[in-house]
């Protein structure tokens, strides 16, 4: 669906981006995380056909994205990262403006959309809050149904509530087919919603794993409380599961994937309480690359 060759773009002052190359599949949720700075935007940008490369290309069903920008900007759903709305529009008036450049008839799926993200679609832009606009960003890149749809930092200005629901608009889109590219800060957003991501850092892609093999390989610290300090012990004693400490009653277990042996060893004692920690799923990313790419410069597929 869309594919990105050797992007590279130098700005006057020498930041930009460098040899950046990534695919996304049909269907595919791809996220794209970086600090600020690191050249998501920028790279985005090259994708809609706004800004023209120094070397490499950037095509969406093999057709090249600034050459072709009429014809691959109408196949596309975008959010910008900072939206420039019509000064003087109500968010309807905006809507209805990109609705007859779209040239699909929206209405049916824009309502159901603004009902969700409950907002008053009549409020002029320039009253709205940076949440309000972020809102009618987000209805107009779905509402005309794009195979593809890419989101510069979707959920910023949002609150939790909304970032939630926007995840569930995600989840809903992708069963029905269409291809996300979308950036972010955040981990745990890209987490819940793509299926692969890149890192970008100084204008370079440093790695670009699967997020589903990501998590399984994601360490879970298991903190088990029993109620007498002996049981904690035999638990210790019988060995059957890795314990990264044990102080008194508390016992602290790491669990790769398998909690069957876990809880079947912790049931045989009084359990008083369980608490469960993720390791950080950006230093799972960094590890895998470490281990496999290190020094390298080579992404991982
Ligand atoms: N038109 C431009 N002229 C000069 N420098 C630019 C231009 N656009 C971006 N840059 C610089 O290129 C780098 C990458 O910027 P970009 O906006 O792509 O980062 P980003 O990853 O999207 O960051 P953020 O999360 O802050 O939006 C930054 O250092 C930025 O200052």
């Amino acid at each position: 669906m869309l594919v990105v060759d050797g992007l590279t773009k130098l700005f006057p002052g020498g930041k930009g981006i460098s040899d950046v190359s990534f695919t996304v599949e049909q269907g595919e949720v791809f996220g794209f995380i970086g600090p600020n700075g690191a050249g998501k935007s920028t790279t985005i940008r090259h994708i809609m056909g706004f800004m023209k490369p120094d070397r490499g290309s950037a095509s969406i069903k093999g057709l090249d994205t600034w050459k072709q920008q009429g014809i691959v900007q109408k196949l596309v759903g975008y959010l910008p990262g900072e939206i420039a709305f019509i000064e003087g529009m109500t968010g309807k008036e905006f809507l209805d403006f990109l609705a007859r450049m779209q040239r699909v008839d929206s209405t049916a799926k824009r309502k159901q959309l603004i009902d969700r993200l409950q907002f008053d679609v009549t409020t002029p832009i320039r009253k709205m809050s940076k949440g309000m606009k972020q809102k009618v960003g987000i209805v107009a890149a779905f509402m005309h149904s794009p195979e593809l749809i890419i989101l510069d930092e979707p959920t910023s200005g949002l609150d939790p509530l909304m970032q939630q629901l926007f995840i569930e608009l995600v989840v809903e889109e992708k069963a029905r087919g269409t291809t996300f590219l979308m950036s972010s800060h955040s981990f745990p957003e890209i987490e819940r919603t793509c299926d692969r991501a890149a890192i970008i850092k100084d204008g370079r892609l440093v790695a670009t794993n699967n997020i589903h093999e990501l998590q399984s390989m994601q360490r879970k610290l298991v903190v088990i409380v029993f109620e007498h300090s002996e049981d904690a012990e035999a638990f210790v004693r019988d060995g059957h599961v890795p314990v990264e400490s044990h102080d008194g009653r508390n016992v602290i277990v790491a669990v790769q994937g398998n909690y069957n042996e876990l809880i079947h060893e912790a049931a045989k004692y009084k359990v008083r309480s369980l608490d469960i920690t993720a390791q950080n799923l950006e230093d799972v990313f960094m590890q895998y690359y470490d281990r496999n790419d290190a020094g390298k410069g080579a992404v991982a597929g």
